[in-house]
């Protein structure tokens, strides 16, 4: 009897989960995560931080030490079958076999799930990921990118609810990682749901509804990503001078004040959830100052920012 759940299921519940590997690496510390239906959710983490690991053992390819995980309500060892026939992995790795044409390839990956013939399904599959002129080519001959593609139809093949991509654009052209992001982007539009890794802050960014970022072993964080850009980003206010200063007047003086642009910008760090962001009184003695500007404008610290931030403050 699966182990499901009364009510809807999470598509993946990870709790207390650790990882030591045989020579006793601990290569995760009591993680738990709740994936939601239907998001795109982005694990970020410097390297060795545990992405790989993590999502290893949610798919059944790494035994975890302690903890369970749950996959649309079934446990992934004792219902192993049914969570893993949920579940797509493209890994990070370009394991392909080289003399296989793509139809065959992927049509095998469908059969390893015991899912019946549908031609229909794999040709759907291979359009969408522009790979259908290439079908009855090898996959000796076929670039990098192109590879990766056939990955993704691979693991698109049994047709999963959850889709796992472990680091889905790192060396790709940055015209293939669009193609991806409109893929995944498609996907979930259809009701799957997304688990990403990446080093790339502006996939994230870009991509996800949720972001966890993993440092060695720990979950430091989970969090919607507009919320996190919001709660610790620094907003900056630009001011492009009219007539540039060779330093800022004495009593302007400010931390969160600088000179830049040689000497043409005035850039002002503020944080957006301060009570008061000092902004009136600023423009206010410029204006008394007789600094005029001619252009106003702002910016808003990155993912990558903050990403790092962090990683900094949880060493
Ligand atoms: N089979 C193994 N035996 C021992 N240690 C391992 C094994 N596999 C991974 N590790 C270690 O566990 C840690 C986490 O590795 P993992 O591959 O999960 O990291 P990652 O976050 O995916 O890194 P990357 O971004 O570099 O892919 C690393 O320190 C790694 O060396």
């Amino acid at each position: 009897m699966p182990t499901k759940a009364a009510t809807m299921p999470h598509a993946i519940e990870v709790s207390s989960l650790s990882k030591s590997y045989a020579d006793g690496f601990q290569a995760l510390k009591s993680v738990d995560l709740t994936i939601r239906d239907g998001e795109i959710f982005a694990l970020l983490g410097p390297n060795g931080a545990g992405k790989t690991t993590l999502i290893n053992a949610i798919c059944g390819i790494v035994t975890p030490t302690a903890g369970s995980i749950t996959v649309s309500g079934y446990d992934n060892q004792k219902d192993y079958r049914q969570a893993r026939a949920l579940i797509g992995l493209v890994p990070q790795e370009l394991t392909t076999e080289a003399f296989e044409t793509v139809w065959s390839t992927v049509s095998f990956s469908r059969g390893l799930f015991g899912k019946p013939r549908d031609d229909g399904h794999l040709e759907r599959v291979l359009r969408d990921l522009s790979l259908w002129n290439k079908r009855n080519n090898k996959l000796i001959t076929l670039s990098g990118g192109m590879k990766r593609r056939v990955l993704i139809a691979k693991a698109l093949s049994h047709e999963p609810r959850i889709l796992f991509l472990d680091e889905p654009t790192a060396g790709v052209d940055v015209e293939l990682r669009r193609d991806m992001w409109e893929v995944v982007r498609e996907l979930r539009d259809t009701g799957v749901t997304i688990v990403l890794t990446t080093h790339y802050i502006e996939e994230a960014e870009q991509m996800a509804d949720r972001v966890g970022v993993i440092n060695e072993g720990e979950l430091i964080l989970i969090e919607e990503k507009n919320e996190l850009m919001q709660k610790l980003g620094q907003k900056q206010i630009i001011l492009d001078l009219n007539q540039p200063l060779s330093a800022i007047p004495e009593h302007l003086q400010d931390d969160r004040l600088t000179l830049e642009a040689n000497g043409m910008q005035l850039v002002y760090t503020y944080d957006t959830h301060a009570e008061r962001t000092g902004i009136t009184g600023l423009l206010q003695q410029l204006r008394d100052a007789g600094i005029h500007f001619h252009d106003i404008h702002t910016k808003q610290s990155s993912l990558e920012e903050i990403f790092v931030d962090l990683v900094k403050r949880n060493p």
